[in-house]
This record gives structure tokens, sequence and C-alpha cells, in this order.
């Protein structure tokens, strides 16, 4: 346990993955801030600037380099439909939102070539149900359709007792950002933080939907691992 003066040095790095990249340049930011997945969106029936055709999505996946996951983000309505975007955009691992239910998934799990990140409502009563066939476990605040991206954090306390309960890798996700995520890791001490929204460019005061911040995406990285951002 870290003492009051120093970090807790035993802790393992928590790990981070940047989503909602649509751009090349975006996707090389991300690598080049040390995050340790990159999260692509395809294939979901909500209303978002983070989403990008199944070409494009194999496109921007193709270009993570080694060490480094590719994560395709989608909202299948069946297993068939997921298993034929991720064999056209050849993900290291598919993120699952939505309302496949536990059997589907497992499912699913089996005739993916990559992991399966299973992504579940923060304030849902059944999330245990979700860790039997996900590689990890993604608890997002979630719109009502089930899909991300909404920017608004959740009970990370309720978080926090996930984590300490199941024995899958959790992934902490939902409104983060720079200024937040310290916080969110000291509190639920996750396996690894996901953020797309909190990392994306401001212009004028508002928000550029699918376009990140490539200062924000370092300082976001380094406060979630706590290095020092290197400028
Ligand atoms: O980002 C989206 O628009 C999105 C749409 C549909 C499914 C998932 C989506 N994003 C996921 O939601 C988390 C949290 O987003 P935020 O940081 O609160 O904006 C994001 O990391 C994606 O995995």
């Amino acid at each position: 346990m870290s003492d009051a003066t120093g970090p807790d040095t035993r802790r393992s790095a928590t790990r981070v993955k940047v989503c909602g990249v649509t751009r090349e340049a975006d996707r090389e930011a991300v690598v080049a801030a040390g995050a340790d997945a990159v999260g692509v969106i395809s294939g979901v029936p909500v209303d978002t600037p983070r989403e990008v055709d199944a070409g494009t999505a194999g496109d921007l996946l193709a270009g993570v380099p080694p060490l480094v996951t590719g994560v395709l983000v989608t909202m299948p309505d069946t297993v068939e439909q997921a298993v034929d975007l991720a064999t056209a955009a050849e993900p290291d691992a598919v993120q699952v939102h939505g309302g496949l239910s536990p059997g589907e998934l497992g499912a699913l799990g089996r005739r993916l070539h990559g992991d399966l990140v299973v992504a579940v409502d923060a304030d849902a009563d059944d999330l245990r149900a979700y860790a039997g066939p996900a590689d990890a476990l993604l608890v997002d605040s979630v719109d009502a359709d089930g899909g991300g991206g909404t920017g608004q954090t959740h009970d990370w306390e309720r978080t926090r007792e996930v984590v300490a309960d199941l024995d899958v890798p959790v992934i902490l996700a939902g409104g983060l950002t720079p200024d937040n995520v310290a916080a969110a890791v000291e509190t639920v001490r996750p396996f690894g933080v996901d953020v797309a929204t909190g990392v994306e460019r401001v212009e004028d005061g508002e928000r550029v939907g699918g376009e990140k911040d490539s200062e924000t995406v370092r300082s976001f990285v380094a406060a979630a691992t706590r290095r020092e951002v290197v400028a």
C-alpha cells in the first residue's frame, strides 16, 4: 500500500485505451502517447461522430503497431453480425455493447480470433452474468441503447466493488478526462481505463466529436499511469 508521500510502486500499471479514433493521425498520436489500446467504432445503431464504416475501421486497425491492441467497438444485433464485421476489420480484440445475452456472447467469444471485451452498464444489476464470456469487462456509463460515448461518469465506488468481486479484468469507462482519471484509478483500481470524448479537440468552446487532441491524449495517459507529461 502506498504511504501518503509516494506512489504505490507495487500497483500494476493501469492499462489505457483511447477509443473512438476516426483518423490515422489520431491513431498515431494515441500510440505515441503510450496508450495500450486504440478503439475504433463501427456497426453501432446510435448517433455518434466517432463511428466509421467497416472498411475505414479495417484500415485504422491495420495500422496499429505490435504491442498495442487494436479494438473494434461495435453493437451487433446478432452474433453473426459481429463475426462478419470482425472478419472484415481484423481487430486484435472486439468490444461489444448492446443487447447480446451472456450465452450469445459466449458463442461470439468462441468464434473470434482475439479477445472479447464485454461492455456493461455500470448501473445494471446483473453485471456478473456477463463476466463469464468476457476476457475483460468494460463498465461504462451507457445510454438507453447500451451505447457508450456519453461523456458521463458513474458511481465509481460501486464499480470498485465489482472489481473486488470479479476475477475478470475490469476496464473503467464513462466520462473520464485527464482531470479525473487519477481519482478514478485511485478509487476503482481497475485493470484499465477507457476514454473517448474526454480527449477530443475543443474549438471555440465546442467539442469536435471524432477528433482527438494529441496533448490531451498525452495528459490522459500520463494521469492514468502517473507518468510525467513530456512536452
Ligand atoms: O464513443 C461512442 O460514441 C460509442 C458509441 C457506441 C458504443 C460505444 C461508444 N464508445 C465507448 O464508450 C466509452 C466511454 O465513452 P466516453 O469516454 O464517456 O465518451 C468509450 O471509451 C468507448 O469504449
